[in-house]
Protein backbone atom coordinates (compact mmCIF):
# COMPACT_ATOMS: atom_id res chain seq x y z
CA UNK A 1 0.00 0.00 0.00
CA UNK A 2 2.40 2.52 1.02
CA UNK A 3 4.61 1.54 -2.05
CA UNK A 4 1.43 2.24 -4.13
CA UNK A 5 0.94 5.72 -2.63
CA UNK A 6 4.65 6.32 -2.76
CA UNK A 7 4.55 5.54 -6.54
CA UNK A 8 1.30 7.88 -7.23
CA UNK A 9 3.16 10.38 -5.78
CA UNK A 10 6.58 10.70 -7.51
CA UNK A 11 3.97 10.03 -10.82
CA UNK A 12 2.33 13.13 -9.96
CA UNK A 13 5.35 15.24 -9.45
CA UNK A 14 6.75 13.74 -12.37
CA UNK A 15 3.47 14.84 -14.26
CA UNK A 16 3.29 18.03 -12.71
CA UNK A 17 7.32 18.91 -13.24
CA UNK A 18 6.70 17.70 -16.79
CA UNK A 19 3.60 19.87 -17.39
CA UNK A 20 5.76 22.45 -15.71
CA UNK A 21 8.23 22.11 -18.39
CA UNK A 22 5.96 22.35 -21.32
CA UNK A 23 3.99 25.15 -19.85
CA UNK A 24 7.29 27.43 -20.56
CA UNK A 25 6.73 26.47 -24.17
CA UNK A 26 3.04 26.34 -24.63
CA UNK A 27 0.09 27.92 -23.02
CA UNK A 28 -1.70 24.74 -21.57
CA UNK A 29 -4.74 26.48 -20.61
CA UNK A 30 -5.27 28.38 -23.74
CA UNK A 31 -4.26 25.52 -26.03
CA UNK A 32 -1.35 27.49 -27.65
CA UNK A 33 2.25 28.11 -28.74
CA UNK A 34 3.69 30.51 -26.36
CA UNK A 35 5.49 33.92 -27.79
CA UNK A 36 9.43 33.69 -27.36
CA UNK A 37 11.91 37.02 -28.22
CA UNK A 38 13.98 36.38 -30.51
CA UNK A 39 17.09 36.73 -28.60
CA UNK A 40 15.63 34.49 -25.93
CA UNK A 41 15.23 36.86 -22.94
CA UNK A 42 12.42 36.52 -21.19
CA UNK A 43 8.98 37.43 -22.67
CA UNK A 44 8.00 40.39 -20.04
CA UNK A 45 11.24 42.28 -20.38
CA UNK A 46 10.20 43.16 -23.59
CA UNK A 47 6.95 43.53 -23.95
CA UNK A 48 3.20 43.64 -21.46
CA UNK A 49 1.29 40.43 -21.02
CA UNK A 50 -1.66 41.85 -20.04
CA UNK A 51 -2.88 38.89 -16.80
CA UNK A 52 -6.31 37.27 -17.55
CA UNK A 53 -9.26 37.66 -15.34
CA UNK A 54 -8.78 33.19 -14.52
CA UNK A 55 -6.16 30.76 -15.41
CA UNK A 56 -7.42 30.62 -18.65
CA UNK A 57 -5.21 33.82 -20.16
CA UNK A 58 -7.86 36.58 -21.31
CA UNK A 59 -10.24 33.74 -22.61
CA UNK A 60 -13.23 35.08 -20.30
CA UNK A 61 -12.01 38.84 -20.32
CA UNK A 62 -15.08 39.63 -22.48
CA UNK A 63 -17.28 37.86 -22.60
CA UNK A 64 -20.82 39.31 -22.51
CA UNK A 65 -19.90 42.66 -22.53
CA UNK A 66 -21.17 45.43 -23.68
CA UNK A 67 -19.54 47.88 -27.10
CA UNK A 68 -18.03 50.15 -24.68
CA UNK A 69 -17.12 47.89 -22.25
CA UNK A 70 -14.95 46.20 -24.92
CA UNK A 71 -13.57 49.76 -25.96
CA UNK A 72 -12.68 50.40 -22.38
CA UNK A 73 -10.70 47.13 -21.44
CA UNK A 74 -8.99 47.48 -24.96
CA UNK A 75 -7.92 51.13 -23.83
CA UNK A 76 -7.34 50.25 -20.35
CA UNK A 77 -4.83 47.27 -21.49
CA UNK A 78 -3.28 50.03 -23.73
CA UNK A 79 -2.95 52.68 -21.29
CA UNK A 80 -0.70 49.92 -19.27
CA UNK A 81 1.43 49.10 -21.85
CA UNK A 82 1.98 52.13 -23.22
CA UNK A 83 3.44 53.54 -19.30
CA UNK A 84 6.24 50.83 -20.07
CA UNK A 85 6.24 52.07 -23.70
CA UNK A 86 5.79 48.82 -24.94
CA UNK A 87 3.20 46.91 -26.83
CA UNK A 88 1.14 44.15 -25.04
CA UNK A 89 -0.09 40.41 -25.45
CA UNK A 90 -3.19 38.95 -24.52
CA UNK A 91 -3.60 34.95 -24.74
CA UNK A 92 -6.90 33.56 -26.06
CA UNK A 93 -8.23 29.97 -26.95
CA UNK A 94 -5.76 28.35 -28.86
CA UNK A 95 -3.82 31.55 -30.41
CA UNK A 96 -2.00 34.14 -28.61
CA UNK A 97 -2.92 38.31 -29.55
CA UNK A 98 0.04 40.58 -30.26
CA UNK A 99 -1.38 44.53 -29.93
CA UNK A 100 0.39 47.46 -31.25
CA UNK A 101 0.01 50.95 -30.14
CA UNK A 102 3.65 52.32 -31.23
CA UNK A 103 4.03 53.33 -34.75
CA UNK A 104 7.36 52.17 -34.39
CA UNK A 105 6.14 48.83 -34.49
CA UNK A 106 3.54 49.02 -36.72
CA UNK A 107 5.91 50.26 -39.52
CA UNK A 108 7.32 46.78 -39.46
CA UNK A 109 3.70 45.05 -39.95
CA UNK A 110 2.30 47.79 -42.52
CA UNK A 111 5.58 47.40 -44.49
CA UNK A 112 5.89 43.66 -44.48
CA UNK A 113 4.41 41.66 -47.93
CA UNK A 114 4.32 38.73 -45.83
CA UNK A 115 1.49 40.49 -43.42
CA UNK A 116 -1.21 40.63 -45.50
CA UNK A 117 -3.44 37.83 -44.29
CA UNK A 118 -6.66 39.59 -42.10
CA UNK A 119 -7.19 37.88 -38.63
CA UNK A 120 -10.21 36.07 -36.74
CA UNK A 121 -12.08 39.45 -36.43
CA UNK A 122 -12.76 39.81 -40.46
CA UNK A 123 -14.58 36.44 -40.26
CA UNK A 124 -17.68 38.38 -38.92
CA UNK A 125 -17.83 40.44 -42.16
CA UNK A 126 -17.52 36.99 -44.53
CA UNK A 127 -21.49 36.25 -44.79
CA UNK A 128 -21.51 39.96 -46.33
CA UNK A 129 -18.19 40.46 -47.79
CA UNK A 130 -17.16 37.12 -49.27
CA UNK A 131 -13.86 36.98 -50.26
CA UNK A 132 -13.93 40.96 -51.61
CA UNK A 133 -10.93 43.18 -51.41
CA UNK A 134 -11.12 43.82 -47.61
CA UNK A 135 -10.79 40.20 -46.93
CA UNK A 136 -9.53 38.22 -49.66
CA UNK A 137 -5.29 37.59 -49.53
CA UNK A 138 -2.53 36.69 -51.86
CA UNK A 139 -3.38 36.20 -55.46
CA UNK A 140 -7.00 37.12 -55.34
CA UNK A 141 -6.60 40.32 -53.39
CA UNK A 142 -3.59 41.33 -55.59
CA UNK A 143 -5.31 40.68 -58.91
CA UNK A 144 -8.45 42.61 -57.53
CA UNK A 145 -6.55 45.63 -56.13
CA UNK A 146 -5.03 45.68 -59.75
CA UNK A 147 -8.92 44.97 -61.32
CA UNK A 148 -9.94 48.21 -58.94
CA UNK A 149 -7.49 50.91 -58.36
CA UNK A 150 -8.54 52.33 -62.11
CA UNK A 151 -12.15 52.81 -60.36
CA UNK A 152 -10.21 55.56 -57.78
CA UNK A 153 -8.33 57.25 -61.02
CA UNK A 154 -8.57 61.12 -60.63
CA UNK A 155 -10.86 61.48 -63.39
CA UNK A 156 -13.40 59.16 -61.84
CA UNK A 157 -13.09 61.01 -58.47
CA UNK A 158 -13.75 64.63 -60.83
CA UNK A 159 -17.18 62.86 -62.12
CA UNK A 160 -18.54 61.87 -58.50
CA UNK A 161 -17.88 65.88 -57.62
CA UNK A 162 -21.25 66.32 -59.20
CA UNK A 163 -22.70 63.38 -57.30
CA UNK A 164 -21.47 64.62 -54.39
CA UNK A 165 -22.31 68.24 -54.62
CA UNK A 166 -26.22 66.89 -55.87
CA UNK A 167 -26.36 65.26 -52.69
CA UNK A 168 -24.89 68.18 -50.55
CA UNK A 169 -27.88 70.16 -52.26
CA UNK A 170 -30.32 67.90 -50.79
CA UNK A 171 -29.03 67.93 -47.37
CA UNK A 172 -28.87 71.78 -47.32
CA UNK A 173 -32.26 72.06 -48.28
CA UNK A 174 -33.04 69.31 -45.09
CA UNK A 175 -30.78 71.39 -42.79
CA UNK A 176 -32.58 74.69 -43.73
CA UNK A 177 -36.18 73.12 -42.71
CA UNK A 178 -34.82 72.40 -39.29
CA UNK A 179 -32.71 75.33 -38.38
CA UNK A 180 -32.40 76.36 -34.65
CA UNK A 181 -33.42 72.71 -33.71
CA UNK A 182 -31.33 70.15 -32.35
CA UNK A 183 -30.78 67.63 -34.61
CA UNK A 184 -29.25 64.09 -34.38
CA UNK A 185 -26.21 63.92 -36.86
CA UNK A 186 -26.57 60.24 -36.71
CA UNK A 187 -30.32 60.52 -37.93
CA UNK A 188 -29.03 62.61 -41.30
CA UNK A 189 -25.47 62.09 -42.21
CA UNK A 190 -25.27 58.12 -42.44
CA UNK A 191 -28.18 58.65 -45.16
CA UNK A 192 -26.14 61.02 -47.13
CA UNK A 193 -22.90 58.97 -47.37
CA UNK A 194 -24.88 56.14 -48.07
CA UNK A 195 -26.65 57.91 -51.18
CA UNK A 196 -23.02 59.01 -52.10
CA UNK A 197 -21.31 55.37 -51.99
CA UNK A 198 -24.87 53.63 -53.74
CA UNK A 199 -24.92 56.53 -56.98
CA UNK A 200 -20.73 56.23 -57.29
CA UNK A 201 -20.35 52.68 -56.83
CA UNK A 202 -24.00 50.77 -58.46
CA UNK A 203 -24.91 53.96 -60.31
CA UNK A 204 -28.61 53.98 -58.58
CA UNK A 205 -29.70 56.91 -57.09
CA UNK A 206 -31.28 55.34 -53.62
CA UNK A 207 -33.98 57.72 -52.90
CA UNK A 208 -35.60 57.04 -56.12
CA UNK A 209 -35.88 53.25 -55.51
CA UNK A 210 -38.50 51.56 -53.59
CA UNK A 211 -36.23 49.04 -52.03
CA UNK A 212 -33.93 52.04 -50.81
CA UNK A 213 -35.14 52.27 -47.67
CA UNK A 214 -35.24 48.08 -46.83
CA UNK A 215 -31.83 48.11 -47.86
CA UNK A 216 -30.56 50.94 -46.10
CA UNK A 217 -32.35 49.08 -42.67
CA UNK A 218 -30.99 45.86 -43.88
CA UNK A 219 -26.87 47.62 -43.65
CA UNK A 220 -28.28 48.73 -40.53
CA UNK A 221 -29.44 45.54 -38.72
CA UNK A 222 -26.14 43.41 -40.18
CA UNK A 223 -24.04 45.75 -38.59
CA UNK A 224 -26.03 45.45 -35.08
CA UNK A 225 -26.04 41.53 -35.45
CA UNK A 226 -21.70 41.94 -35.65
CA UNK A 227 -21.47 43.88 -33.14
CA UNK A 228 -23.03 41.85 -30.95
CA UNK A 229 -20.76 39.30 -32.33
CA UNK A 230 -17.92 41.19 -31.48
CA UNK A 231 -18.88 42.04 -28.06
CA UNK A 232 -18.75 37.90 -27.29
CA UNK A 233 -16.06 35.59 -28.59
CA UNK A 234 -18.26 32.65 -28.04
CA UNK A 235 -20.96 34.45 -31.00
CA UNK A 236 -17.77 33.78 -33.42
CA UNK A 237 -18.68 30.15 -33.24
CA UNK A 238 -21.30 29.28 -35.27
CA UNK A 239 -23.61 26.95 -33.44
CA UNK A 240 -23.43 29.27 -30.54
CA UNK A 241 -24.65 32.13 -32.57
CA UNK A 242 -26.79 30.47 -34.27
CA UNK A 243 -28.67 28.43 -30.88
CA UNK A 244 -28.67 32.03 -28.90
CA UNK A 245 -27.66 35.06 -31.02
CA UNK A 246 -29.81 37.03 -33.76
CA UNK A 247 -28.90 34.13 -36.32
CA UNK A 248 -32.01 34.46 -37.86
CA UNK A 249 -32.14 38.20 -38.46
CA UNK A 250 -29.20 38.48 -39.76
CA UNK A 251 -29.73 35.67 -42.32
CA UNK A 252 -33.02 37.56 -43.57
CA UNK A 253 -31.22 40.88 -43.91
CA UNK A 254 -28.21 39.08 -45.56
CA UNK A 255 -30.68 38.04 -48.16
CA UNK A 256 -32.28 41.60 -48.25
CA UNK A 257 -28.39 43.21 -49.13
CA UNK A 258 -27.68 40.46 -51.18
CA UNK A 259 -30.80 40.68 -53.53
CA UNK A 260 -30.36 44.57 -53.67
CA UNK A 261 -27.16 43.98 -55.13
CA UNK A 262 -27.78 41.02 -57.19
CA UNK A 263 -30.75 43.14 -58.92
CA UNK A 264 -28.41 46.05 -59.83
CA UNK A 265 -25.43 44.52 -61.23
CA UNK A 266 -27.72 42.26 -63.66
CA UNK A 267 -29.54 45.81 -64.55
CA UNK A 268 -26.60 47.30 -65.03
CA UNK A 269 -24.72 44.82 -67.02
CA UNK A 270 -27.07 44.74 -69.46
CA UNK A 271 -27.10 48.61 -69.91
CA UNK A 272 -23.21 48.01 -69.76
CA UNK A 273 -23.72 46.09 -72.70
CA UNK A 274 -26.05 47.65 -74.66
CA UNK A 275 -24.01 51.23 -73.72
CA UNK A 276 -20.87 49.21 -75.50
CA UNK A 277 -22.79 47.70 -78.78
CA UNK A 278 -24.40 51.19 -79.30
CA UNK A 279 -22.36 53.82 -77.40
CA UNK A 280 -26.06 54.95 -75.24
CA UNK A 281 -29.19 53.23 -73.66
CA UNK A 282 -32.46 52.63 -75.09
CA UNK A 283 -33.19 56.21 -74.88
CA UNK A 284 -29.73 57.41 -76.47
CA UNK A 285 -28.30 58.76 -73.19
CA UNK A 286 -25.13 57.92 -72.07
CA UNK A 287 -25.22 56.52 -68.77
CA UNK A 288 -23.01 58.33 -66.11
CA UNK A 289 -19.84 55.76 -64.98
CA UNK A 290 -20.28 53.93 -61.76
CA UNK A 291 -17.30 51.85 -60.19
CA UNK A 292 -19.75 48.71 -61.03
CA UNK A 293 -18.68 49.36 -65.05
CA UNK A 294 -14.64 48.76 -63.63
CA UNK A 295 -15.92 45.06 -61.91
CA UNK A 296 -17.92 44.12 -65.40
CA UNK A 297 -15.39 45.64 -67.86
CA UNK A 298 -12.98 42.96 -65.67
CA UNK A 299 -15.63 40.82 -66.23
CA UNK A 300 -15.83 40.90 -69.43
CA UNK A 301 -12.05 40.34 -69.64
CA UNK A 302 -12.32 36.96 -67.55
CA UNK A 303 -10.69 38.71 -64.77
CA UNK A 304 -14.10 38.33 -62.24
CA UNK A 305 -17.13 36.33 -62.10
CA UNK A 306 -20.57 37.36 -60.88
CA UNK A 307 -19.97 36.20 -57.29
CA UNK A 308 -16.76 38.17 -57.33
CA UNK A 309 -18.69 41.67 -58.59
CA UNK A 310 -21.14 41.01 -55.47
CA UNK A 311 -18.40 40.54 -53.14
CA UNK A 312 -17.05 43.64 -54.26
CA UNK A 313 -19.87 45.71 -54.85
CA UNK A 314 -20.98 44.82 -50.81
CA UNK A 315 -17.62 45.52 -49.80
CA UNK A 316 -17.45 49.16 -51.10
CA UNK A 317 -21.22 49.64 -50.09
CA UNK A 318 -19.47 48.53 -46.81
CA UNK A 319 -16.47 50.49 -46.44
CA UNK A 320 -17.49 53.60 -48.36
CA UNK A 321 -20.50 54.58 -46.10
CA UNK A 322 -19.91 53.95 -42.35
CA UNK A 323 -16.67 55.46 -42.44
CA UNK A 324 -16.71 58.70 -43.98
CA UNK A 325 -20.56 59.18 -41.89
CA UNK A 326 -18.81 58.86 -38.70
CA UNK A 327 -15.62 61.13 -39.94
CA UNK A 328 -18.69 63.41 -40.80
CA UNK A 329 -20.18 63.30 -37.38
CA UNK A 330 -17.38 63.60 -35.00
CA UNK A 331 -15.92 66.52 -37.51
CA UNK A 332 -19.12 68.47 -36.97
CA UNK A 333 -19.39 67.62 -33.67
CA UNK A 334 -15.83 69.30 -33.15
CA UNK A 335 -16.36 72.15 -35.25
CA UNK A 336 -19.45 73.04 -32.74
CA UNK A 337 -17.35 73.13 -29.96
CA UNK A 338 -14.92 74.68 -31.33
CA UNK A 339 -16.06 78.01 -32.97
CA UNK A 340 -12.25 79.57 -33.59
CA UNK A 341 -11.87 76.59 -36.00
CA UNK A 342 -14.99 77.01 -37.71
CA UNK A 343 -14.59 80.70 -38.39
CA UNK A 344 -11.28 79.78 -39.79
CA UNK A 345 -12.54 77.13 -41.90
CA UNK A 346 -15.45 79.78 -43.12
CA UNK A 347 -12.75 82.41 -44.10
CA UNK A 348 -10.85 79.46 -46.27
CA UNK A 349 -13.70 78.76 -48.10
CA UNK A 350 -14.60 82.38 -48.54
CA UNK A 351 -10.94 82.94 -50.57
CA UNK A 352 -11.95 80.29 -53.19
CA UNK A 353 -13.38 81.65 -56.78
CA UNK A 354 -16.97 82.04 -57.20
CA UNK A 355 -19.99 81.92 -54.53
CA UNK A 356 -21.52 78.88 -54.69
CA UNK A 357 -19.92 75.39 -54.08
CA UNK A 358 -21.22 74.20 -57.54
CA UNK A 359 -18.66 76.64 -58.78
CA UNK A 360 -15.59 74.64 -57.15
CA UNK A 361 -13.64 71.77 -58.76
CA UNK A 362 -11.68 68.88 -57.54
CA UNK A 363 -8.80 71.38 -57.81
CA UNK A 364 -10.20 73.96 -55.53
CA UNK A 365 -11.39 71.69 -52.81
CA UNK A 366 -7.71 70.67 -52.83
CA UNK A 367 -6.43 73.84 -52.10
CA UNK A 368 -8.64 73.93 -48.85
CA UNK A 369 -5.65 72.86 -46.97
CA UNK A 370 -6.91 74.34 -43.43
CA UNK A 371 -10.28 72.38 -43.76
CA UNK A 372 -7.95 69.55 -44.77
CA UNK A 373 -6.08 69.32 -41.14
CA UNK A 374 -9.68 69.69 -39.41
CA UNK A 375 -10.38 66.41 -41.48
CA UNK A 376 -7.34 64.96 -40.30
CA UNK A 377 -7.59 66.40 -36.53
CA UNK A 378 -10.90 64.48 -36.46
CA UNK A 379 -9.63 61.15 -37.95
CA UNK A 380 -6.60 61.50 -35.31
CA UNK A 381 -8.76 61.52 -32.92
CA UNK A 382 -11.94 59.62 -33.67
CA UNK A 383 -10.27 57.18 -36.51
CA UNK A 384 -13.61 55.70 -38.07
CA UNK A 385 -11.49 52.52 -38.09
CA UNK A 386 -9.83 51.88 -34.55
CA UNK A 387 -8.10 49.03 -35.26
CA UNK A 388 -6.95 46.45 -37.64
CA UNK A 389 -6.38 42.96 -37.92
CA UNK A 390 -3.66 40.82 -39.23
CA UNK A 391 -2.97 37.16 -39.24
CA UNK A 392 0.42 35.42 -39.12
CA UNK A 393 -0.40 32.12 -41.51
CA UNK A 394 3.37 30.47 -40.21
CA UNK A 395 5.81 31.17 -37.95
CA UNK A 396 6.90 34.31 -38.30
CA UNK A 397 9.33 36.84 -36.66
CA UNK A 398 7.61 40.32 -36.36
CA UNK A 399 9.56 43.11 -34.11
CA UNK A 400 11.93 40.98 -32.95
CA UNK A 401 9.44 38.10 -31.39
CA UNK A 402 9.02 34.49 -32.92
CA UNK A 403 5.11 34.35 -33.13
CA UNK A 404 3.57 31.20 -33.63
CA UNK A 405 1.72 30.24 -36.75
CA UNK A 406 -2.24 31.53 -36.08
CA UNK A 407 -0.67 34.40 -33.56
CA UNK A 408 -3.53 37.33 -34.08
CA UNK A 409 -2.55 41.13 -34.78
CA UNK A 410 -4.15 44.18 -33.80
CA UNK A 411 -2.83 47.43 -34.68
CA UNK A 412 -4.58 49.91 -32.59
CA UNK A 413 -4.86 52.95 -35.22
CA UNK A 414 -6.91 54.64 -31.97
CA UNK A 415 -3.74 54.75 -29.31
CA UNK A 416 -1.10 54.91 -32.42
CA UNK A 417 -2.38 58.74 -32.94
CA UNK A 418 -2.94 59.33 -29.37
CA UNK A 419 0.56 58.88 -28.54
CA UNK A 420 1.87 61.88 -26.96
CA UNK A 421 5.60 61.69 -28.33
CA UNK A 422 3.83 62.58 -31.97
CA UNK A 423 0.97 63.95 -30.95
CA UNK A 424 1.78 66.25 -27.86
CA UNK A 425 -1.56 66.76 -25.38
CA UNK A 426 -3.12 63.81 -27.39
CA UNK A 427 -6.60 64.42 -26.32
CA UNK A 428 -6.71 68.25 -27.58
CA UNK A 429 -8.26 68.90 -30.68
CA UNK A 430 -5.59 70.68 -32.67
CA UNK A 431 -5.78 70.82 -36.79
CA UNK A 432 -2.66 73.12 -36.92
CA UNK A 433 -0.81 69.99 -36.18
CA UNK A 434 -1.18 69.07 -39.43
CA UNK A 435 -0.52 72.39 -41.19
CA UNK A 436 2.56 71.51 -43.79
CA UNK A 437 5.30 72.91 -41.48
CA UNK A 438 3.88 71.25 -38.26
CA UNK A 439 4.49 67.81 -39.75
CA UNK A 440 8.24 67.82 -41.27
CA UNK A 441 9.64 65.48 -38.39
CA UNK A 442 6.49 63.54 -37.20
CA UNK A 443 7.38 59.65 -37.73
CA UNK A 444 5.45 58.56 -41.08
CA UNK A 445 3.32 56.01 -39.29
CA UNK A 446 1.98 58.06 -36.72
CA UNK A 447 -0.59 59.04 -38.45
CA UNK A 448 -2.37 56.21 -40.36
CA UNK A 449 -5.94 56.20 -40.27
CA UNK A 450 -6.41 54.87 -43.35
CA UNK A 451 -3.45 52.15 -42.75
CA UNK A 452 -0.86 52.28 -44.47
CA UNK A 453 1.46 50.19 -46.82
CA UNK A 454 -0.16 47.57 -49.43
CA UNK A 455 -3.22 47.09 -47.87
CA UNK A 456 -4.03 50.82 -47.35
CA UNK A 457 -7.60 52.28 -48.24
CA UNK A 458 -8.16 52.36 -51.57
CA UNK A 459 -10.94 54.98 -51.43
CA UNK A 460 -9.06 57.33 -48.75
CA UNK A 461 -8.69 60.12 -51.59
CA UNK A 462 -12.75 59.74 -52.68
CA UNK A 463 -13.29 59.99 -48.73
CA UNK A 464 -11.59 63.12 -47.99
CA UNK A 465 -13.52 64.70 -51.37
CA UNK A 466 -16.81 63.80 -50.10
CA UNK A 467 -15.80 65.11 -46.11
CA UNK A 468 -14.84 67.81 -47.30
CA UNK A 469 -17.91 68.43 -49.93
CA UNK A 470 -20.32 68.18 -47.48
CA UNK A 471 -18.52 70.31 -44.80
CA UNK A 472 -18.29 73.26 -47.40
CA UNK A 473 -21.15 72.89 -48.16
CA UNK A 474 -22.48 73.10 -44.52
CA UNK A 475 -20.14 75.85 -43.71
CA UNK A 476 -20.99 78.01 -46.16
CA UNK A 477 -24.83 77.93 -45.18
CA UNK A 478 -25.07 77.50 -41.58
CA UNK A 479 -23.20 77.92 -38.43
CA UNK A 480 -23.01 74.57 -36.07
CA UNK A 481 -23.73 74.90 -32.62
CA UNK A 482 -23.06 72.70 -29.82
CA UNK A 483 -25.54 70.68 -28.25
CA UNK A 484 -23.88 67.30 -26.50
CA UNK A 485 -21.66 68.06 -24.29
CA UNK A 486 -17.92 66.20 -25.39
CA UNK A 487 -17.42 64.89 -21.68
CA UNK A 488 -20.83 63.14 -22.50
CA UNK A 489 -19.26 61.32 -24.96
CA UNK A 490 -18.81 57.37 -24.64
CA UNK A 491 -17.41 55.58 -27.03
CA UNK A 492 -18.22 52.09 -28.59
CA UNK A 493 -16.62 49.56 -30.58
CA UNK A 494 -18.58 48.70 -33.90
CA UNK A 495 -17.78 47.99 -37.08
CA UNK A 496 -16.48 51.63 -37.05
CA UNK A 497 -15.89 53.81 -33.71
CA UNK A 498 -19.41 54.66 -32.75
CA UNK A 499 -20.35 56.63 -29.74
CA UNK A 500 -23.04 55.40 -27.38
CA UNK A 501 -25.61 58.62 -27.82
CA UNK A 502 -26.89 60.52 -30.74
CA UNK A 503 -24.83 63.36 -31.58
CA UNK A 504 -26.44 66.04 -31.32
CA UNK A 505 -26.12 69.95 -32.67
CA UNK A 506 -27.63 72.85 -34.37
CA UNK A 507 -27.51 74.78 -37.29
CA UNK A 508 -28.13 78.92 -37.33
CA UNK A 509 -28.48 79.96 -41.28
CA UNK A 510 -25.60 82.40 -42.50
CA UNK A 511 -27.50 83.91 -44.81
CA UNK A 512 -30.29 84.84 -42.30
CA UNK A 513 -32.96 84.46 -45.55
CA UNK A 514 -34.37 81.06 -43.95
CA UNK A 515 -37.25 80.85 -42.28
CA UNK A 516 -37.46 78.67 -39.26
C1 LIG B 1 -13.06 58.26 -43.62
C2 LIG B 1 -13.28 57.28 -44.44
C3 LIG B 1 -12.49 56.00 -44.47
C4 LIG B 1 -11.62 55.48 -43.57
C5 LIG B 1 -11.18 56.09 -42.23
C6 LIG B 1 -11.15 54.22 -44.10
C7 LIG B 1 -10.21 53.41 -43.46
C8 LIG B 1 -9.76 52.23 -43.99
C9 LIG B 1 -8.79 51.38 -43.34
C10 LIG B 1 -8.13 51.66 -41.99
C11 LIG B 1 -8.59 50.31 -44.15
C12 LIG B 1 -7.69 49.13 -43.88
C13 LIG B 1 -8.53 48.02 -43.34
C14 LIG B 1 -7.74 46.83 -42.93
O1 LIG B 1 -6.54 46.70 -43.14
O2 LIG B 1 -8.37 45.96 -42.39
C15 LIG B 1 -9.42 50.46 -45.30
C16 LIG B 1 -9.49 49.56 -46.35
C17 LIG B 1 -10.37 49.69 -47.40
N1 LIG B 1 -11.20 50.74 -47.67
FE1 LIG B 1 -11.39 52.42 -46.55
N2 LIG B 1 -11.76 53.99 -45.29
C18 LIG B 1 -12.57 55.05 -45.58
C19 LIG B 1 -13.35 55.22 -46.70
C20 LIG B 1 -13.46 54.33 -47.74
C21 LIG B 1 -14.25 54.51 -48.92
C22 LIG B 1 -15.08 55.76 -49.21
C23 LIG B 1 -14.12 53.38 -49.68
C24 LIG B 1 -14.76 53.03 -51.00
C25 LIG B 1 -15.38 53.81 -51.77
C26 LIG B 1 -13.23 52.49 -48.98
C27 LIG B 1 -12.86 51.24 -49.41
C28 LIG B 1 -11.93 50.45 -48.80
C29 LIG B 1 -11.54 49.13 -49.29
C30 LIG B 1 -12.12 48.43 -50.50
C31 LIG B 1 -10.56 48.66 -48.42
C32 LIG B 1 -9.79 47.36 -48.53
C33 LIG B 1 -8.51 47.66 -49.30
C34 LIG B 1 -7.59 46.48 -49.46
O3 LIG B 1 -7.47 45.66 -48.56
O4 LIG B 1 -6.96 46.42 -50.53
N3 LIG B 1 -12.84 53.10 -47.81
N4 LIG B 1 -10.13 51.64 -45.19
Amino acid sequence: MFIICLATVVLLIAVWRLLEILNRKYYILCLCKRVRPVDGSPLESKTVVIPGTTPFGNNFDILQNTPSGVFNYVRNASARAQLKGMNYFFYFLMAPMYNVIRAEEAEEIFQSPKLITKNVIYELLRPFLGEGLLISTDQKWHSRRKALTPAFHFNVLQSFLIIFKEECMKLVDILNEKIDTELELNQIIPSFTLNNICETALGVNLDDLAEGKQYRDAIHALESVMVQRLCNPLFYFWLYFYLFGEYGKHVKNLKIADDFSQNIIKRRRQEFKQQQRHGSDDYGRKKRYAMLDTLLAAEEDGQIDHQGICDEVNTFMFEGYDTTSTCLIFTLLMLSLHEDVQERCFEELQQLAGDDIDDHSVFDFNELIYLECVIKESLRMFPSVPFIGRLCTEETVVNGFIMPKDTQINIHIYDIMRDPRHFPQPNEYRPERFLPENTVNRHPFAFVPFSAGQRNCIGQKFAILEIKVLLASILKNFRILPVTRFEDIIFEYGIVLRTQQNVKVKFISRTGNTEK
